[in-house]
């Protein structure tokens, strides 16, 4: 695991990027395919899937509980399902790894099925908040029994023959709203999962598209009511999985803050409940342009074309949070390079991430000369106008890919290295990401 073996590396600029990437695939997306296609009666297969630790964990649980899931060296992924409600009881315990998103999915979907799991994780995970799921699945029936009641490791004995859901999500959270849709699947009859905040709508769409009867109304104010009728018949898909916003996120604010660069970044997943940070960025003035936009497995996909701009700050509306929720931290790194101040608000679900990524990103931002005051909900940063910042520091990563990236990253435009204490993370969700890094210096 990645805590056992820090990789210390500095990171410095070594002038332009140039060049065209490829991200590694959607991280929310290739859970997805590989859960519902663990449900699905019959054979899968999923390409472009993201390989990195985190995914993986999902394909190990999975397999515990009776899926088969093999890689073929052409890179395409098979995977047989065992359908609905047949789910096989693991041996050992499930272990997570670093992977919120595979927690709280899985946990809905063994919530609904007759078997007892023991959910494991790291240093980082173990101190997440697992009640958001726990709470409103113990009240299907199910049973969760955590460390200090919401952490893990957890058990859950899972029920069946519960009534159909009726929830109303209480924060903006994808993984609250999938992890209750996934225990649906397995209960008689229509569950509601009532979400006041739209969030990343992945399930929804790949559900459909895995043939389940799946309906979404909109109230006039935003509200969305997803009904999924349960005892679902999945049947397989082909599935291509787009490449990671969030990761393109990375190379994008690279080229934006490295004076004369110019990036492409190929196939990156477009779906408008994920793309606040590129309207952000482009409210500050970065110079992003969209070309060969297309549809990849039910989701827009576009290359991204991205030039060194001069930003100036702006003040970012708490609403749009979470399309962009896993990017405030690169976010952060193009504030404190824009002229002006940017000032970010409602953004209290960063501090129950890989890290607490406001604390994190203010200190290890501060470290390296940038002005940032934290707030209870939020940065506040007043950026340096272009002007490389001192750089020179190290940074404590606390296990959170995103960070340990984003000082990378950051590391371009400062005068002296900018040292990552523990880079192993980065493998979580974007194993390529240094070499990304290096081929775009070279040019
Ligand atoms: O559903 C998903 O795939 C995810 C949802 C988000 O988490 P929350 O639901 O906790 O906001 C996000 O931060 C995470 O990286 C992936
Ligand atoms: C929050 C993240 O992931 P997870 O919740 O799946 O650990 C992330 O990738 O930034």
């Amino acid at each position: 695991m990645s805590d056992v073996h820090p990789i210390p590396r500095e990171f410095i600029g070594s002038g332009p990027l140039s060049g065209t990437v490829k991200v590694p695939g959607d991280k929310s997306i290739s859970h997805r395919s590989l859960m519902f296609s663990a449900l699905a009666v019959g054979h899968s297969q999923v390409s472009g899937l993201l390989e990195g630790e985190d995914v993986l964990s999902t394909a190990a649980a999975l397999r515990a509980m009776g899926a088969r899931i093999e890689r073929g060296d052409d890179g395409i992924w098979h995977i047989d399902g065992v359908g609905v409600g047949s789910l096989l009881q693991p041996t050992t315990p499930l272990d997570m790894g670093n992977s919120g998103t595979s927690a709280r999915l899985l946990m809905g979907l063994v919530a609904s099925h007759a078997i007892d799991t023991i959910f494991i994780g790291d240093d980082s995970l173990s101190k997440r908040p697992m009640g958001r799921v726990s709470v409103p699945l113990s009240q299907i029936g199910a049973q969760f029994s955590g460390t200090n009641g919401d952490y893990l490791p957890m058990t859950v004995k899972g029920v069946i023959g519960a009534a159909p859901i009726q929830y109303r999500l209480p924060i903006a959270s994808a993984q609250v709203k999938s992890a209750m849709m996934l225990a649906a699947l397995n209960i008689s009859g229509v569950s509601e999962i009532i979400e006041p905040i739209a969030t990343r709508d992945h399930s929804e769409r790949m559900l459909r598209g895995f043939g389940a009867d799946l309906k979404v109304e909109q109230d006039e104010d935003g509200t969305r009511h997803i009904f999924v009728r349960g005892e679902a018949e999945l049947k397989p898909q082909n599935i291509d999985v787009p490449g990671d916003p969030s990761s393109a996120a990375f190379p994008v604010v690279a080229a934006l803050i490295t004076p004369g660069s110019e990036v492409r970044v190929t196939n990156v997943g477009m779906n408008p409940t994920r793309t606040g940070i590129y309207k952000m960025l482009i409210e500050m003035g970065a110079d992003l342009t969209f070309v060969n936009e297309r549809e990849v497995g039910g989701e827009p996909v576009a290359d991204i074309i991205a030039k060194y701009s001069s930003l100036s700050g702006i003040d970012v509306p708490p609403e749009i949070a979470p399309s962009m929720i896993d990017e405030f931290p690169i976010f952060f790194v193009a504030a404190s390079m824009a002229k002006g101040r940017t000032m970010t608000s409602g953004l209290d679900e960063l501090r129950v991430k890989e890290s607490d990524r406001l604390a994190l990103m203010a200190a290890g931002l501060a470290a390296i000369g940038a002005r940032v005051k934290e707030v209870e909900d939020g940065l506040i940063i007043d950026g340096s106008d272009g002007e490389a910042l001192a750089g020179g520091a190290m940074i404590n990563s606390a296990l959170d890919h995103r960070i340990a990236m984003s000082f990378a990253v950051a590391g371009q435009n400062c005068l002296n290295p900018v040292a990552v204490d523990d880079i192993s993370p980065i493998a979580t969700s974007f194993p390529t990401f240094e070499k990304m890094m290096e081929e775009l210096a070279n040019g």
